[in-house]
């Protein structure tokens, strides 16, 4: 799809478009690259727990039958996820039984559950084929009053409980602490300390409000990276908008697993999305993002999960978005048509996408308008310069455009209409520049047609 406008298949990046010399390989430093001295960062050495089938059903629209959850999971572990998180077997008898058939499916990627730090729960989940339980309690003072009413000490008799039962199935096991961000840090700190101890597998960060920025999550995550040697999940709520920053940064601070869900589907406006921290990882090391995940089949993943819970895809999607490829500007255009990394911090061609220049609006220029003569195999000159009088030119063309485009937006047919009439007139040589009104009738003539 593309926006009003042409759009030149402009794929190349070395093959010289418009004629000019193509860009070297070597691209300018970015000082602001992810710095690979910093010990800490996972950046380049992370896993996903992919929840849309957990915390995405939590999202308001959803509704997983077994066959569309079936689907889900097929397709999360083709893109390549680590992890999928199901919910919580003690949830309904159809939970249950989705999350046996999808750990019977023999899929490469572990199977985890989601359970409450409750023995009830854990022995129904051990029992379901998975590969690993994801245990969380609240420790917050919120929910330790208004949620299930546990203190300190219960929580930690509890979780060491649930966490030894677990284990003892020869299972991962997870614990985390609900809405760990208004959570007291020494509270914090001592119970990932002690389940550290007794060999949890990962301790779970959770924002479970979305009340945490960047610099927060920093401090916390590298704050208990000195305090716990077993993984460090992060999962991050996106009320302020902060998820896919916050990911970044957990992983910066050391953080060794993220939760992400399709489109970011969950409790109220949900998590971090998997497409877009896709992309902020991609850009900061495209090698090892593309080594490990199948990049072009993101598109398909959000447009099942997107059917299923009926909603659309965003225009602004990272990668998938209508026009996360199309460039406008006449500015941007020329230097896309020169180098698409002018403009462009994702390859499209590395998610399976193509990248328009949408050129039938009045910001467009000359430069983009050209691309579009080659592409028609029209042979005009660049301008009047080196044409005898009377005859027109690709920036006469634009002239036209832009003024027929400040009226309304032209289509791509539209454009070719108008360099077809500018090109027969230069290949009659009847038509002359000081006769517009012979130009518009060949216009509407050709629109007749
Ligand atoms: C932040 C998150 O997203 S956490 C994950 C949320 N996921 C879910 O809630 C899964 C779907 N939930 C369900 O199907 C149901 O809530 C069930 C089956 C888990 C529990 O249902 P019910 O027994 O009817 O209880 P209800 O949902 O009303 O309340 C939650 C109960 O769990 C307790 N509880 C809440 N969180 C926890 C926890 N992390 N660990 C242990 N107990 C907890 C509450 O105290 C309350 O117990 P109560 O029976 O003494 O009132
Ligand atoms: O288990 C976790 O870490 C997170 C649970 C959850 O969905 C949340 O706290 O928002
Ligand atoms: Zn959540």
């Amino acid at each position: 799809m593309n926006p009003g406008g042409a759009a030149p298949s402009t794929n190349g990046h070395s093959n010289g478009v418009n004629g000019r010399a193509a860009a070297g390989p070597t691209q300018p430093r970015n000082p602001y690259a992810p710095r690979y001295s910093d010990y800490l960062s996972n950046v380049s050495n992370f896993k996903i727990i992919e929840s849309t089938l957990r915390e995405g059903e939590q999202f308001a629209n959803a509704f997983f039958d077994t066959k569309t959850k079936i689907a889900i999971a097929k397709a999360l572990d083709a893109f390549g996820v680590e992890y999928i998180e199901l919910t919580s077997p003690a949830a309904s008898e159809q939970s249950r039984l989705d999350c046996e058939a999808i750990c019977k499916l023999g899929l490469k990627a572990k199977i985890l559950t989601h359970i409450r730090c409750h023995m009830d729960d854990a022995r129904i989940a051990v029992e379901t084929g998975v590969d690993g339980v994801d245990v969380v309690i609240g420790t917050s003072s919120f929910l330790r009053e208004f949620s299930h009413g546990k203190d300190m000490t219960y929580i930690t008799k509890t979780a060491i409980e649930v966490i030894n039962f677990v284990k003892s199935k020869g299972i991962e096991v997870r614990f985390s602490s609900e809405d760990s961000f208004r959570s007291d840090l020494v509270d914090l700190l001592s119970i990932y300390q002690t389940v550290d101890k007794i060999g949890v597998n990962r301790v779970g960060v959770a924002d479970t409000v979305g009340c945490a920025n960047p610099r927060q999550v920093y401090d916390l995550v590298r704050t208990l990276r000195g305090v716990v040697s077993c993984d460090i999940e992060i999962h991050l709520h996106n009320d302020t908008g902060c998820a896919i920053a916050n990911a970044y940064t957990a992983l910066e601070a050391g953080a060794t697993h993220i939760d992400t869900s399709v489109l970011g589907i969950g409790e109220r406006v949900g998590i971090t999305p998997l497409g877009a921290l896709v992309a902020c990882l991609y850009a900061a090391n495209p090698d090892y993002v593309k080594s490990k995940y199948n990049l072009p089949m993101l598109r398909e993943i959000e447009n099942l999960v997107a059917e299923a819970v009926e909603v659309s895809i965003p225009f602004q999607n990272p990668v998938t978005g209508y026009c996360a490829f199309t460039h406008k500007a006449g500015i941007h255009a020329k230097a896309i048509l020169n180098n698409p990394s002018t403009y462009e911090i994702l390859k499209p061609e590395d998610f399976g996408l193509t990248r328009y220049v949408s050129i039938g609006h009045r910001l467009t220029g000359w430069n983009a308008v050209k691309s579009r003569v080659e592409q028609l195999k029209l042979d005009m000159t660049d301008d009047q310069a080196s044409l005898p009088s009377g005859f027109f030119c690709i920036k006469d063309a634009t002239a036209k455009i832009k003024e027929l485009a400040d009226v309304r937006t032209q289509s791509m047919e539209d454009v070719d209409t108008v360099l077809r009439v500018y090109h027969s007139g230069i290949v009659s040589g009847k038509l002359d520049i000081g006769q517009p009104h012979i130009l518009d009738a060949l216009l509407e003539a050709h629109r007749a047609t």
